[in-house]
């Protein structure tokens, strides 16, 4: 069985793909921000003279919480994750970022694989994560496609 959706409780993708593609029992999830559906950044401030404040750690936690979400609505939760790619803008932010994973996954968790990369699809984001998550094939999930 294969399946896409676009979440309509999520940020909307900024292009023609889906939040996640179900490919049996695995489920691949797009890459990640911390935008919200309001498509404002969770850990981006702007002060009163325009200078923008980033917080990898804000980032972060948004950036997990929003994938929790996505497999959430398959009945699922963050221990299903058995894979994850993160990208940062700058390996500068690896012990913060790391800092907050640690509060939701340890060594049981997903394989990990974390890069840096020139550029994110917005200037406000210092990181995306990638996932892929492995969910039996319920009759619950069966029906939501
Ligand atoms: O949705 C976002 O805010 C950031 C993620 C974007 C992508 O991964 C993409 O456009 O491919």
């Amino acid at each position: 069985m294969t399946d896409s959706k676009v979440l309509p409780h999520l940020a909307t993708p900024r292009g023609r793909f889906p939040h996640y593609k179900q490919a049996g029992e695995l489920v691949f999830i797009s890459g990640t921000s911390s935008r919200l559906p309001d498509n404002t950044f969770v850990g981006v401030e702007v002060d009163h003279l325009g200078v923008t404040s980033l917080d990898i750690r804000a980032q972060t936690r948004a950036v997990i919480e929003n994938i929790e979400s996505i497999v959430n609505s398959m009945g699922a939760g963050l221990g299903d994750l058995v894979q994850i790619t993160t990208y940062l803008v700058s390996m500068n932010d690896f012990g913060g970022y790391n800092e907050i994973y640690a509060q939701y996954f340890d060594e049981t968790g997903p394989s990990r694989t974390t890069v840096a990369v020139h550029q994110l699809p917005h200037p406000h984001l210092l990181i995306e994560i990638q996932a892929v998550a492995k969910i039996p094939a319920t009759p619950e999930i069966r029906k939501q496609s």
